[in-house]
């Protein structure tokens, strides 16, 4: 009762947040709709008693009455809805972008990993949607409380006794609520495999995997999959709703025998003469009105307490997702890099997984070098990228980034003061000035900006060829929209990367894996002249991942990961001198290549 209470004061505050006028017009329209139906009763009642009493005039204007209160009851409803509808739509928007700023607002991208996490988003998700049927059953509510109350006084005009009536609602309301906790476990326990199922239909129904899809056969597979986890979510469900519904049976039969008791009981009064016919009217409506009150109120208290549920389930993600702010005293970030980043004992293992994918990272960057990480798939690349852009905390040690601990400063400066293009770079189908802009937004619409950024990103050839320049709308979901290649997309992603003008650390993960490798070794020889130029002012380093060892051997530093660790550090000469793991691998690739 309190969770729904408290879900009520919520969606009151965010309806009038949204809009005061709309919520005061259909919060009256509600209350006057509401109190039609008890006062009709009453009035019908005394028609009754004028009838008996042969007051013809009397039984007239009650009727007109009822008439009236007959067309209030069937109408302020309906336009009180119209009035509340756009208020859900905005709730609902509102209750979206909440989420979507918990989701991705939090500076660690680590809780899109942890598939508890996972699954609250997917739950919260679906709650979202049932915005609209929560301010309903909000604006019903409200109704109903005051109906309830003029027909509790009304009730008790007649009979004290009839006051147990409303009471005999509470088993109903302990049984309702009693339901939707099973119904909630259900949905908690269910939203795996219903998240991998709408993970496995987007698969399917993507057009970016639709080839391999084909070739490799795999659409019987995904459907079968898809079927598969479809059955567990929904048996899982059907359970809980059955065994739900038994608890809500079992409440609403009590209430139907008390319901059978209180008749009886003005039946009685009436026979020995304790009340008149205009009483027994009143009752016989009202005990109508009551049953209906309370079945409304027991599905109403469900569907506000699943929405305070899920506000409280925000609520609680928020809280799990938000990183300690480091607040005033955080160290300030240097203006230019003197000495450059140490990373000093850096041990990392993702959540929940207890395996540690990097082990004593041990190694100094310095400040203006232009460094190429490398190693085998899997050694721990993309993940010492991670740390560095702070999406991440280490497990145990520390990332100095000129003698200051990463971990004291404020994520978002950080952010503030690098920039990045990664393999899995995003596809914005936005104008292609948008898509490129984003990488600095207070430039984000300047021309000169973007136009500079795809130079440096060697990507000014791929606006060129497109029908409207910077202003072509990229993308299919468009019906205008222009499809680029993988390249031409990740040229751009690159521009967007380029977009910063300074930043201390610029990363670059596999960033021109579509490119072909002259095209990747004529980028990274530009990049590393800028670089070069860019860190004697800044001390900014430059620092890439790549596979190809022709872009690699450009670098001031490699370091070479195995497994987790640093195996080597040195420049390209001194590796291949040492002849240890680079040489091997710089070896393997040259002997492919000639
Ligand atoms: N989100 C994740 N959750 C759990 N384990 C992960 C996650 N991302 C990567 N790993 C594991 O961490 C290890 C290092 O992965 P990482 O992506 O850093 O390697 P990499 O050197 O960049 O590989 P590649 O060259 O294939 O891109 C791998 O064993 C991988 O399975």
């Amino acid at each position: 009762m309190i969770e729904a209470i408290r879900g009520c004061g919520h969606l009151l505050a965010t309806a009038w947040r949204m809009d005061r006028r709309r919520a005061v017009v259909a919060v009256v329209l509600m209350l006057t709709g509401a109190l039609a139906a008890p006062l009709m009763a009453y009035v019908l009642g005394r028609m009754t008693g004028e009838v008996v009493a042969g007051d013809a005039a009397g039984a007239v204007r009650s009727g007109a009455l009822v008439a009236v209160l007959a067309i209030a009851m069937l109408t302020f409803s309906h336009f009180a809805h119209i009035a509340y509808f756009e208020l859900a739509e905005m709730a609902e928007q509102d209750f979206d972008e909440q989420l979507m700023a918990v989701s991705n607002g939090s500076p660690g991208i680590e809780h899109h990993e942890r598939p508890e996490l996972a699954d609250e988003i997917t739950v919260l998700r679906q709650e979202g949607r049932q915005l609209e049927g929560a301010m309903d059953a909000l604006m019903n509510g409200l109704g109903l409380v005051l109906a309830m109350t003029v027909t509790g006084v009304l009730l008790a005009g007649v009979n004290p006794l009839l006051l147990l009536l409303p009471l005999a609602a509470l088993p109903p309301l302990v049984a309702g609520r009693a339901a939707e906790r099973i119904r909630d476990r259900a949905r908690t326990a269910t939203a795996e495999p219903t998240r991998v199922a709408l993970n496995l239909f987007h698969l399917s129904t993507s057009a970016t995997v639709a080839g391999e899809l084909r070739v490799f056969q795999l659409s019987r597979d995904l459907v079968d999959r898809h079927e598969r986890q479809w059955a567990r979510a929904t048996g899982g469900l059907a359970r809980g709703h059955f065994l739900a519904t038994v608890v809500h049976t079992v409440g609403q039969v009590v209430f139907a025998l008390a319901y059978v008791a209180a008749v009886l009981l003005v039946v009685r009064d009436t026979m020995s003469g304790r009340g008149g016919v205009g009483d027994v009217v009143l009752v016989i409506v009202l005990a109508v009105q009551v049953n209906q009150q309370v079945t409304t109120a027991v599905t109403l208290l469900q569907t506000l307490q699943r929405m305070s549920g899920a506000f409280t389930r925000l609520r609680r993600l928020r809280a799990q997702v938000a990183v300690p702010d480091p607040g005033a005293g955080a160290p300030d970030l240097p203006e230019r890099l003197r000495t450059g980043i140490t990373l000093r004992d850096v041990s990392f293992a993702y959540h929940g997984t207890g395996r540690q994918v990097l082990h004593g990272v041990d190694v100094t960057i310095p400040a203006g070098a232009r460094v190429a990480v490398v190693g085998e798939n899997g050694a721990g690349k993309s993940t010492l990228v991670k740390l560095l852009c702070g999406f991440y905390q280490p497990t145990s040690g520390q990332i100095l980034v000129d003698g200051v601990d990463l971990a004291a400063v404020s994520p978002q400066r950080w952010r503030e003061r690098i920039s990045a293009g990664f393999q899995d770079f995003a596809r914005y189908e936005l104008a292609v000035r948008r898509n490129v802009g984003l990488g600095d937004l207070p430039h984000v619409d300047s021309e000169p900006h973007v136009r500079d950024a795809l130079d440096r990103a060697q990507a000014a050839g791929v606006v060129d060829g497109l029908p409207d320049g910077l202003d072509t709308q990229l993308g299919r979901s468009w019906t205008d929209g222009q499809e680029l290649s993988g390249g031409q997309w990740q040229r751009l992603a690159l521009g967007r990367a380029m977009m910063r003008g300074e930043p201390l650390l610029l990363v670059l993960d596999e960033p021109a894996s579509a490119l072909d490798p002259a095209a990747e070794h004529a980028l990274f020889e530009r990049f590393a002249d800028q670089a070069g130029r860019v860190s004697q002012a800044s001390g900014a380093i430059t620092l890439f991942v790549s596979h190809r060892f022709s872009t690699v051997r450009m670098a001031d530093l490699i370091i070479v990961l195995r497994d987790g660790e640093v195996a080597e550090v040195g420049d390209h000469a001194a590796l291949v001198a040492a002849g240890g793991l680079y040489a091997e691998l710089f070896a393997l690739q040259a002997r492919a290549y000639s």
